[in-house]
């Protein structure tokens, strides 16, 4: 059962990544062999050369140099060549499969995205697939060269002397063993060394990510330690791995000393009976030697797989998750959406956990500015995640112009409705490539436009480079308010008729507040804005609020009315000024 599925997953494996290069590996393969049956002809001429400076034959050796050098240079031209190749195909093979998990992982269900630590899954990227690669590139190049290495020798090694050869009987089975026993404990060392890994590329990256943090609160010691703690952790695994590596090392260094010992010994009786030559002593003891070299390479071989295919797992668990793309339903918004119905609507994000949205109601049918209230926690961008297909609800129903949501094509609803979530997304790259993700199509134009309506013009052209200005990883060399403010003007460039902005205002000085929600006013004439705010300036004006209680609506109104009637309302803004 076990050897099946190893065999199904490491066939996935070839059928999808090394059978399109079939070709060129066949070519590797042949130059291979070229390479080495060329190259087995020099123990046999070495044997040769020295029977000839016994026997004094100077024109015979003369001869036998000339060819020795040809085949040394010969095989040699042949190995850079091989080894180019090599390399090239397995670039490709490691690049394609790399791109088809990069592929996979930007496309993870939110949900299962929470299932990695960013470290993991870029641990999994950069270190499963080259082992995978090389291991099965390795077995597929060398398997043919070992048996044809394996069998010359063997020809040899049997046509120069069967005594001699007798060393096998104790050679093979003795190996055998040593191999079946490391094994299970080099699958374990793999496995540890995983999940090693993953922590440490997960600690690495939130240390550098999280910097500003780790000087305020004056961790850099801490968070040194730590970092040694991890390098004392990956000093174990490596004496463990060096301990394992050398008891082995140790048995095939006593199996072949007390085989090649038994050789010398053996040759001494059969020369001195004059069966056996000096120079086929040499040339068997070389042939001999090859033969052992072939099997220790498959067994070698055997021992790789079980680190390779510990990498396989990881890879095939990863490429299984569920993606969004997988899930993508038939039915596309056939034109911009009109209203949103959420019915009864339950939400936990983790079966364990308890429901974050409970029976959650609520009907936007017409265009209008709508805010969602409620205290810390209460699910708001819970809600709007939902809004947006990020999850899917447990229970209960949400339609868009009349679709299912559970049936809603995930693009066309992210085309047409804008998300302008809490945290910022922004990219490495220059102000206008940042603004022009949220509408390839937009023209320089627009793009300016956008941006002096939300205030933002005057900022730009302070810049060094205007909107060619890089703005650092994560928007890191503007300000919070600034970065709020190139959110509107990405909202104003997707022109959606749904609008979502998660606290997009909480970071704005009281006049660039005044002048989005304006703006967003203005938006709402025709489109319909939901808006996610602890600021009771930001909302004051809606259309109608929604307020929130432990992910359920408890009450809704205008801010008005809400003030006048509902206590909790009042509460949440007691401290608020208007
Ligand atoms: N990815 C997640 N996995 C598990 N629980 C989560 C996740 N995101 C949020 N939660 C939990 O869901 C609940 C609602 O969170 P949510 O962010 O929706 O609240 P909120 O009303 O927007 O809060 P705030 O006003 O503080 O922004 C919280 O208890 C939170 O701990």
């Amino acid at each position: 059962m076990r050897k099946d599925k190893d065999f199904e997953k490491f066939n996935w494996f070839l059928k999808k990544y090394i059978y399109p290069q079939r070709v060129k590996i066949a070519f590797i393969v042949l130059l291979i062999l070229a390479g080495s049956s060329i190259g087995n002809l020099s123990p046999f001429l070495y044997g040769k050369m020295l029977d000839s400076i016994v026997a004094f034959d100077i024109n015979h050796l003369m001869r036998l140099i000339i060819i020795y050098f040809i085949v040394t240079v010969g095989t040699t031209i042949l190995s850079i060549f091989e080894g180019y190749m090599g390399k090239m195909v397995s670039f490709k093979i490691v690049k394609s499969s790399q791109r088809d998990l990069f592929n996979k992982i930007v496309r993870l269900k939110a949900s299962a995205f929470e299932k990695y630590t960013t470290g993991e899954l870029i641990s999994r990227l950069n270190g499963d697939s080259e082992g995978v690669v090389s291991f099965l590139l390795d077995v597929i190049t060398s398997i043919l060269n070992i048996f044809i290495n394996m069998s010359i020798s063997l020809y040899f090694v049997l046509k120069i002397s069967i005594r001699l050869s007798s060393v096998s009987i104790f050679y093979i089975p003795a190996s055998l063993i040593v191999t079946i026993t490391a094994r299970k404990s080099f699958k374990k060392l793999a496995e540890k060394r995983k999940v090693f890994n993953d922590k440490y590329f997960g600690y690495i990256n939130e240390a550098f990510s999280n910097n500003i943090g780790i000087k305020c609160f004056r961790l850099e010691k801490k968070a040194c330690k730590k970092y040694d703690n991890f390098i004392s952790k990956e000093l174990d695994i490596e004496k463990h791995s060096m301990v394992l590596s050398g008891i082995i090392q140790m048995l095939n260094t006593l199996i072949s000393v007390i085989s090649s010992l038994y050789i010398i010994y053996l040759s001494g009786i059969l020369i001195k009976g004059g069966l056996l030559t000096i120079g086929t002593m040499v040339s068997f003891n070389t042939y001999i030697n090859k033969l052992f070299a072939s099997i220790s390479q498959i067994l070698g071989l055997n021992i790789s797989k079980q680190t390779v295919s510990v990498s396989l797992d990881r890879l095939i668990s990863l490429i299984s998750e569920k993606s969004e793309d997988m899930e993508e339903s038939e039915k596309k918004l056939k034109d911009e959406p009109e209203y949103v119905h959420v019915c009864n609507v339950s939400f936990k994000y983790k079966e364990d956990s308890d429901a974050v949205i409970n029976n959650l109601s609520f009907s936007l049918d017409s265009p209008g500015f709508y805010s969602f209230v409620g205290k810390n926690g209460c699910g708001k961008s819970t809600l709007a995640k939902l809004l947006v297909k990020l999850y899917d609800v447990d229970s209960g129903y949400m339609e868009i112009n009349g679709i299912d949501y559970k049936n809603c094509s995930i693009d066309s609803l992210r085309e047409n409705i804008t998300y302008i979530q809490k945290e910022d997304f922004f990219l490495n790259d220059t102000v206008y490539n940042n603004l022009s993700l949220a509408n390839e199509r937009a023209s320089s134009d627009d793009i300016y436009g956008a941006c002096r309506m939300a205030g933002l013009d005057g900022f730009i052209d302070s810049l060094p480079d205007k909107y060619d200005t890089i703005v650092g990883e994560g928007g890191s060399t503007l300000s919070s308010g600034q970065r709020q403010k190139l959110n509107i003007a990405r909202a104003l460039l997707k022109k959606s008729k749904i609008l979502i902005f998660d606290e997009t205002t909480a970071n704005l000085d009281g006049k660039s507040e005044k002048n989005v929600i304006s703006i967003l006013k203005e938006i709402s004439r025709h489109s319909i804005v939901i808006f996610i705010s602890h600021k009771v300036s930001s909302i004051v004006q809606s259309d109608r609020i929604f307020l929130m209680e432990n992910g359920s609506i408890v009450d809704s109104g205008t801010h008005e009315q809400l003030s006048e009637d509902n206590y909790t309302y009042r509460e949440l803004f007691k401290y608020s000024n208007t």
